[in-house]
């Protein structure tokens, strides 16, 4: 048998998956790495951190498999969006790697509103968040002008790691639209952006496409990761675009919702000419000439992370959530919003946080645990009521990450979604859809639609039950509310955080 690997860089552990030709996933191992929050905000990685991590994982994988390394034809890569891996001449990072979830930019965010005025939604066809590569690059120029006079380009976290493992420097398409600089419907690094901020063009890698080869594994990587130098290096794609690919989101009227440290909502666009006037993201497919729309949640996952780490350290998420589904829906009024690092859709605002609203003395901590899984699911109604507003039809959504582990989440979707829920075989989307690119690369497949025929499988569909949709729509109603009641109290709130 041959197979292929897909390698899902997360923000919480980088996650890879052993499949073969009939899409079976044969093994998994995953390995996890920290994430440094210094000031409030913040949100750093070492990127040797995740050059380690996956060394250590694809051995692992390769083991526990017990096949020769021979028998691995190809491997992709999904990664975390927008994180900023600065590099110098010799391809050292000049510092950690600034994430998708800091949220430090603001003043950088106005500059490039200012600066590119309608070019801005034109060009990338995206607001200035604080999440994208772009601010970054310009705050570490303004407060760290030693650190940036040492770098000469610029990756994105999937990017650097294939550049260690393969020695060859490219960005994909499907990232690069993360980054703000590039012309998302023209596919090519916008002149305009570059050079109002002067930004030379050799600071940015050569593109290619999500599917495209970029080489074999260098000696040095074939030693590390216990694989061989005749391993096909495909580019590989944003995490959000490989998830699509993984969840067989590949022609229009197709949805996605996926929980991982962040949340997304997605829709598949066949063009560039669909105008979301900014409201939600808009980024180039992994498949070739096709893009995809998107409403964040920053903290979904993150949110109840955060929680177990708080409020049940050492638990396992089956354990925490134990009890959970004999809380009514509702959380018998105990209402979360999980802005605990800012928002992003619909309210753009780094300096929102979250609430628990209506503690009651009856309350306990599966309620409050409930009340955390609801306001995520709520937060992403939000894209999903954006969406349907705009003219989509949104009646069957695939579900993927971490959150979709969970049975009564699964469940909980569908009841706050008002659609039909499909859970995959196996939740990792991003990964699996990695190995679809490598699996189409080989030849295996002549397209991402035909392999997805094979790789992707349905598990199981959860339907909303009318009762329970009904209470949650009426209390998705006081949900939405929360956002502008909290919203100067919060704000008031920012300068006491550090
Ligand atoms: N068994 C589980 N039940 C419910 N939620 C879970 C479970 N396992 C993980 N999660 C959620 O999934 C998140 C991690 O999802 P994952 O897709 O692995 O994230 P990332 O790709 O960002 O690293 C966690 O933060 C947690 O909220
Ligand atoms: O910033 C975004 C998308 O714009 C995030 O979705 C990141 O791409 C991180 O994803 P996960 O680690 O949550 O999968």
């Amino acid at each position: 048998m041959e197979y292929v690997i897909g390698v899902d860089l997360g923000t919480s552990a980088v996650k890879t998956l052993l499949v073969g030709k009939d899409g079976v996933v044969h093994a998994e191992a995953t390995r996890e790495y920290p994430l440094y929050h210094d000031k409030a905000g913040w949100s750093e990685q070492d990127p040797e951190d995740w050059v380690t991590g996956t060394a250590a994982a694809l051995r692992e994988l390769i083991a526990s498999a017990k096949i020769d390394p021979a028998a691995v034809e190809g491997i992709s890569f999904s990664g975390q969006m927008h994180g900023l891996v600065l590099l110098d001449a010799q391809n050292q990072p000049v510092r950690r790697a600034i994430l998708w979830n800091d949220t430090r930019t603001t003043e950088q965010c106005r500059e490039i509103e200012r600066t590119l005025g309608d070019k801005l939604l034109s060009v990338t066809r995206n607001p200035a968040l604080e999440g994208f590569t772009l601010p970054k690059i310009l705050w570490v120029k303004q407060h760290e002008p030693d650190v940036y006079a040492q770098a000469s380009r610029f990756l994105l976290p999937k990017d650097y790691l294939r550049l260690r493992l393969t020695g060859a420097f490219h960005m994909d398409l499907s990232d690069a639209a993360g980054t703000l600089m590039l012309d998302v419907a023209g596919k090519v690094w916008s002149e305009d952006v570059l050079s109002a901020f002067g930004i030379p063009a050799s600071f940015c890698a050569p593109l290619v496409e999500a599917g495209a080869s970029v080489g074999s594994l260098s000696a040095d990587a074939a030693d590390a990761t216990g694989l061989t130098t005749a391993t096909q290096v495909f580019a590989g794609g944003a995490d959000n675009a490989c998830g699509a690919i993984g969840a067989g989101i590949l022609s229009p009227g197709l949805t996605l919702c996926s929980i991982g440290t962040s949340g997304v909502v997605l829709t598949y666009e066949a063009d560039a000419s669909a105008d979301y006037e900014g409201k939600v993201h808009f980024f180039n497919h992994g498949k070739e000439n096709a893009f995809y729309a998107m409403g964040v949640t920053l903290a979904a996952g993150y949110s109840l992370s955060w929680f177990r780490n708080t409020f049940a350290k050492g638990e396992s998420y089956d354990k925490m959530l134990e009890g959970v589904g004999d809380i009514p829906a509702g959380s018998s009024g105990l209402l979360f919003t999980p802005y605990i690092v800012g928002e992003r859709t619909p309210h753009a605002d780094a300096k929102i946080r979250g609430s628990f609203i209506g503690i009651d003395g009856s309350h306990t901590r599966a309620h409050f645990a409930r009340a955390v899984m609801e306001g995520i699911t709520f937060s992403l109604n939000e894209s999903i009521a954006m969406f349907r507003a705009a003219g989509k039809t949104v009646d069957t959504i695939v579900s993927i990450g971490g959150g979709a582990k969970n049975p009564l989440w699964l469940q909980m979707q569908a009841d706050i979604f008002q659609a039909n829920v499909v859970a995959l075989e196996n939740e990792q989307g991003p990964g699996l859809g990695a190995a679809m690119l490598a699996a189409v690369g080989c030849g295996w497949f002549p397209t991402l639609d035909a392999c997805g025929e094979v790789f992707v499988k349905h598990a199981r569909i959860y339907r909303p039950n009318e009762e329970t949709s009904q209470r949650y729509e009426q209390l998705f109603d006081v949900y939405r509310q929360m956002y502008g009641q909290t919203q100067s109290i919060n704000h008031a709130l920012y300068a006491f955080r550090n």
